[in-house]
């Protein structure tokens, strides 16, 4: 069918094993960020692209949830980005999910030898989108408690993207370190970093429509054992009321 994706797979699995070797996996040790240019390639990334604004045509794109609990700031303040998620099976999502496999072999790869616990598991691949308003995203940690995420994985579309006009620049603040990191969210690079304090960040207010594309990799360890924290908590909660 028209939709069915040209699998010139940009990179091979021996290039991704690679990468992941040679220049992933150091630069996570060292600093607890890489990203890469032409991950997927001019053609596949035009897809995912294509396939990310057909989402946003179609109004499938939500705001996201507030930061702070509704601290009275105006919205479009805290995080002013639009969002949908995708397990990148879904009809028009051919591409995303081509991504997803892409990344999934690459942080394999990479956490095999990195962590002692396996990252077995992922979120849904989370679609964004900045409408361009000067809204950015404060200043955060995407897992200060131990909910189980490890790396954050991002994929930026934007092509022609000028951060002297557009903004839109990511920052990283990385921990005990007298550096900041600033990445511009250009078409077909591919951003990871570890999800947890060592990584504050911030989105600088955007000027011009501003895609990615998230997946957050969990290490199955941490993840069991939050899931064993909510379950005690939800159930002594409700020993409480009951009592
Ligand atoms: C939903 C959600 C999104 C993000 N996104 C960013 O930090 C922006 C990264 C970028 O677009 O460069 N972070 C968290 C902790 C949550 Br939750
Ligand atoms: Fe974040």
């Amino acid at each position: 069918s028209r939709n069915r994706m040209p699998f010139l797979q940009h990179l091979t699995d021996s290039q991704l094993e690679q990468l992941a070797l040679e220049r992933i996996i150091p630069a996570l040790l060292d600093r607890g960020f890489f990203y890469l240019d032409r991950f997927l390639g001019e053609a596949v990334g035009r897809m995912v692209l294509s396939q990310v604004k057909q989402i946003h045509r179609s109004g499938a794109l939500s705001d996201g949830q507030l930061a702070g609990r509704g601290s009275g700031v105006c919205k479009s303040h805290i995080r002013g980005d639009k969002i949908a998620w995708r397990s990148g099976t879904e009809r028009g999502s051919e591409a995303v999910g081509f991504l997803l496999k892409q990344t999934d072999k690459l942080i394999s790869l990479c956490t095999g030898r990195l962590r002692k616990n396996t990252v077995r598991e992922r979120s849904k691949a989370m679609v964004a989108c900045y409408p361009g308003n000067g809204a950015g995203y404060v200043k955060h940690v995407d897992n200060p408690n131990a909910d189980g995420r490890c790396v954050t994985c991002i994929y930026y579309l934007n092509k022609n993207w000028n951060a002297k006009e557009h903004g839109g620049v990511l920052r990283i603040f990385p921990e005990g370190k007298s550096y900041v990191a600033d990445i511009e969210p250009l078409f077909d690079r591919l951003l990871l970093f570890w999800s947890d304090r060592r990584n504050p960040h911030e989105v600088q207010p955007s000027f011009a429509t501003r895609y990615a594309i998230t997946v957050w990799y969990f290490d199955s360890e941490e993840r069991a054992e939050a899931k064993r924290r909510f379950r005690d908590s939800t159930a002594s909660s409700q020993s409480s009321t009951t009592s």
